[in-house]
């Protein structure tokens, strides 16, 4: 006889329609089962008998109200132990996903609507909670320790999560010694009058912790085995830059590791910090950088080699521009890592700059969805997608970035002047954006966010600095308040691109003061000013997306010029 499965019913059982949900996802086969029973016996049989339904044979002893299933099919024995054994993707849930008790339930409902997959779950800080969280750390560092328990932003922090645990019915004691070591913490902030970037990291992680307690705490309630897991005791391991640390490999093999082991011995499901790192040499919580959690689901996913990563929003997906600068944004149905990446480089909000590189190398598709409008289609992006018919893909923009002009004192044919800028810029550790070269000049962006994470009297001295470096070998131009225009798509179309993009910009009367078309093929940057650069989106995407313009349109209109 085939070894019996334990499941016990203990008589009559009503389940609610919420414990049917998570019976579906948790145990479908316990379901099945009770379902199969009450439909073949009218209720829970009394006397042993042979059950069938229509997709499995049970036979199944009863004794005194009690149900043993004791065989089942060669077939559905296997099926039940892979959908044991393995964890299928990865569903990461932003800040706006999980805002609210409310939220969390919908998520929650969501992850059980998929009864099919095995997900690791990965979730952000609770809505606004790492910015009140760095503004309370802020305020701690000027307002003594006595009054660090009056500052408003810490009140926000424990009523948000307090009354999400009394909404969600699960106990206090999970978030209540994070709460009181929070606020030990601002008082240290508080003492020593001053928040270093590794403080910054350990403070912001209070959101994260908190939110993954709570909501593994929720699912065990309704009856759905979850397991909640810091990123930084899970082996998520980074470097030691704290607020910007970058994934070390050694983080692949250890997840992996801790994830399979713990899912075999006993499944529940991994409810994961997300953002949240181990500095290698330090061993203190760092951070990825902001909306670094679309950067830990795709790590994860690589690291179970795992069938898709998604990622839940509050937008239909990756949007044809920001819908904060132009509410007709579309979404945009197929993206490639390529494109993806660079629509995230520079500054489409929706995904983390790095967050492709882990799928990119593990060949694993994206799929960026809609928490609040699950049904539509959402953005796949994978490795290749057909590129035909396609022309512009979406445009975005990187706001208050500086511009250099430099232009060799040095004769034409003066070799060794790239090297020497660059070197200048390596030295001080400032990255670039954008370049554009002749022999003797150099028109450059500097990346904003390396220079935002660091204070601004330091950025200032910063830049004072690379002029001075600079001026040695060349006149300097330093030029603020511009914005870079990235237009993602096809550059194999590129004059065609262009051609619609200037007639834009002359009719608007904008000046493009610096040009660029990627290696990586799918990204043209525009320079313009601050002031003219929300315009020019709008302006770009009435003509691209709103006017019909299509290939044939464009190439009519050469032939008429
Ligand atoms: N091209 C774009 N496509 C989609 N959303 C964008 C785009 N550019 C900016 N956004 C903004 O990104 C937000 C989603 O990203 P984010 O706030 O990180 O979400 P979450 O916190 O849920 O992870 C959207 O609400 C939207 O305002
Ligand atoms: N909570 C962090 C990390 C994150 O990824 O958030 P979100 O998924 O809400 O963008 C932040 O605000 O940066």
């Amino acid at each position: 006889m085939a070894t019996a499965a334990a499941l016990h019913f203990c008589g009559p059982v009503s389940y609610s329609s919420e414990r049917v949900r998570a019976l579906r996802w948790s145990q479908p086969q316990r379901l099945r089962f009770a379902t199969c029973v009450a439909s073949s016996c009218g209720g829970f049989p009394t006397s042993g008998r042979n059950i069938s339904c229509t997709s499995r044979v049970l036979r199944v002893s009863c004794e005194g109200g009690n149900v043993d299933v004791l065989e089942k099919k060669e077939k559905d024995k296997q099926s039940f132990g892979e959908n044991d054994k393995q964890l299928t993707c990865v569903m990461k849930f932003g800040g706006s996903s999980v805002a609210s008790a409310a939220r969390m339930r919908e998520v929650a409902d969501l992850i059980l609507s998929f009864p099919q997959e095995r997900p690791v779950i990965v979730l952000s800080a609770m809505g606004k909670t790492t910015n009140k969280l760095l503004l309370a750390g802020e305020k701690a560092v000027s307002c003594g320790v006595t009054n660090v328990s009056t500052i408003d932003e810490l009140s926000f922090v424990k009523e948000l999560h307090f009354r999400t645990v009394d909404e969600l019915g699960v106990d206090a004691s999970i978030i209540s010694s994070h709460l009181e070591e929070l606020e030990q913490l601002l008082k240290g902030i508080a003492m020593m009058k001053e928040m270093t970037p590794r403080t910054k990291d350990y403070l912001v992680s209070f959101g994260e912790c908190m939110s993954t307690r709570l909501f593994a705490a929720y699912l065990n309630k309704i009856g759905v085995k979850a397991r909640q897991y810091d990123a930084f005791e899970m082996g998520i391991i980074t470097t030691d830059d704290f607020t910007n640390a970058d994934i070390l490999e050694a983080t692949y093999p250890a997840v992996a590791k801790r994830l399979h082991g713990d899912w075999t011995c006993d499944p529940a499901i991994p409810i994961v910090t997300g953002f949240l790192g181990k500095g290698w040499r330090s061993c203190a919580v760092t951070t990825l950088g902001r909306g670094g959690s679309d950067l830990t689901a795709t790590t994860i996913g690589k690291a179970l080699g795992l069938r898709e990563i998604q990622v839940w929003k509050d937008v239909d997906g990756v949007l044809t521009c920001d819908p904060n600068i132009y509410p007709h944004a579309e979404p945009v149905p197929y993206l490639t890592f390529d494109e993806a990446a660079e629509l995230a480089y520079f500054g489409a909000q929706v995904l983390h700059p790095q967050s492709m590189r882990p799928a990119r190398e593990g060949d694993i598709p994206v799929r960026v969805k809609n928490s609040y409008n699950p049904k539509a289609p959402g953005t796949v992006i994978t490795h290749a997608r057909d590129m035909s018919k396609a022309v512009l893909t979406s445009i975005v923009l990187k706001r208050n970035v500086t511009m250099l002009d430099i232009v060799s004192t040095r004769m034409l044919g003066q070799y060794g002047f790239l090297a020497k800028v660059f070197t200048t810029f390596e030295d001080l550790g400032i990255s670039v954006d954008v370049v554009a070269t002749s022999e003797v000049s150099i028109s450059l962006t500097l990346d904003p966010s390396k220079l935002w994470s660091r204070e601004l009297i330091q950025q200032a001295s910063e830049l004072d600095h690379v002029v001075e470096e600079l001026e040695k070998i060349a006149v300097v131009n330093l030029l603020q308040h511009r914005s870079i225009i990235s237009l993602i798509g096809n550059v194999q179309k590129s004059s065609l691109i262009l051609e619609k993009a200037f007639h834009v910009l002359r009719t608007n009367g904008v000046n493009v003061q610096m040009i660029s078309q990627g290696a990586s093929k799918v990204n043209i940057s525009l320079v313009v000013n601050d002031n003219e650069a929300e315009q020019c989106v709008r302006a770009l995407h009435q003509a691209f997306f709103e006017g019909n313009f299509t290939e044939v349109e464009c190439e009519s209109k050469n032939g008429s010029l």
